[in-house]
């Protein structure tokens, strides 16, 4: 994966030549209204912003996108937005209407990534949530290879620049490469010291993929975990890692990520963090204290979606797709 930079932005090189900034803003429960945050990232520099239609408030960051291009602050090419096709959005019929609703929401007229968020389909319709007569999560058993092939369709139309996978295994990534005529550029996976996706990693460099660390941080005060579980950035290797390098300890977590190639989302509703979270660049992590950070790793997984548990495509639970 090469790695450039545009318009001092420290960028990778996707598979199809596009360039991806290396630190983008996640936009996952955002602790303020969203137009407010985005335009306050823009002022501070974020030039990537992750996106999903789930986190219903792509219309408060469209607002930001529309208001910050009105002004002259930024052109629609200084910025790299993603956005993730929801579950209930599968069917090969229902992508096109899908990602028609995602560029009206951010006001966009094509996306720069655009990824299937999780291989498992859920029945479509209004809720994004549905559940069958007993109160369970309704399930479809359609195939993300046909999803896939119609996200390609939408790449040749120049609705999206870049297609690629969040939530998929190395089996599920396979079967994706076997079929493809576009293949994926990005896999957006859950990444941090507790969860270092080496292997995941290894086949998405043979495979020149580029990988996005999502909780980079940890996702303190997730609902995906119990209370106070899993505190990376309260660790005391992390912690004295910090304070030997004069940095705070998501500074420490943002490089590691950055250090390994990978593209690194941390999610900031403050103007405070999202500053520091950029100054990551005047600093480096010696060998010795990347293996220290590889060695934290104990299969630390909280984004497990047990809700979908059973599902034939369940990325984590289901062996007949585990390799
Ligand atoms: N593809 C997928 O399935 C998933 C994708 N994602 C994406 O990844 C993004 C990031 O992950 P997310 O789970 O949100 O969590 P992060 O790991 O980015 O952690 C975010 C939390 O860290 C805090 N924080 C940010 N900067 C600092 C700092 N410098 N010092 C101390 N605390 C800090 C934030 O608080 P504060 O706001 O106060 O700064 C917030 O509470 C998401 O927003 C989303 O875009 C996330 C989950 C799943
Ligand atoms: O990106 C993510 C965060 O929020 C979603 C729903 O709450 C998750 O399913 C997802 O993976």
């Amino acid at each position: 994966m090469s790695l450039v930079s545009s318009q001092n932005v420290p960028c990778v090189v996707l598979n199809n030549g596009r360039q991806m900034p290396m630190i983008g803003l996640g936009t996952w429960r955002l602790q303020r209204k969203a137009s407010e945050v985005v335009r306050d990232a823009i002022e501070v520099g974020y030039r990537h912003f992750d996106c999903a239609h789930i986190y219903r408030n792509e219309q408060g960051v469209g607002e930001a996108f529309n208001e910050c291009m009105e002004k002259g602050v930024i052109k629609r090419e200084d910025i790299f937005v993603t956005s993730k096709l929801w579950n209930t959005f599968h069917h090969p019929s229902m992508v096109r209407q899908a990602l028609y609703t995602t560029l009206d929401n951010l006001n966009l007229d094509y996306l720069d990534n655009y990824l299937i968020h999780w291989p498992m389909a859920y029945r479509d319709g209004e809720d994004l949530y549905p559940k069958d007569a007993y109160g369970f999560l309704a399930f479809s058993q359609i195939d993300y290879i046909d999803t896939w092939k119609s996200m390609e369709t939408l790449v040749e139309e120049g609705l999206i620049h870049s297609i690629g996978l969040s939530n998929f295994n190395i089996a599920q990534i396979k079967r994706i490469l076997n079929v493809a005529d576009i293949p994926p550029a990005n896999l957006q996976i859950e990444c941090h010291p507790y969860l270092n996706q080496k292997e995941l990693m290894q086949f998405c460099k043979e495979h020149n993929i580029a990988v996005t660390a999502y909780s980079p941080l940890g996702s303190p005060s997730s609902p995906y975990k119990k209370p106070g579980e899993f505190p990376i950035l309260q660790n005391p290797t992390i912690l004295q890692l910090a304070s030997k390098s004069g940095k705070t300890p998501a500074q420490i977590l943002i490089r590691y990520q950055l250090q390994r190639g990978n593209v690194v989302i941390p999610r900031s509703s403050g103007k405070q963090h999202m500053e520091e979270n950029l100054k990551v660049y005047d600093f480096t992590l010696s060998d010795e204290d990347m293996q220290v950070l590889d060695g934290m790793d104990f299969g630390g997984r909280f984004m497990l979606m047990i809700d979908a548990t059973g599902h034939p495509h369940h990325p984590f639970e289901n062996k007949a797709e585990f390799r």
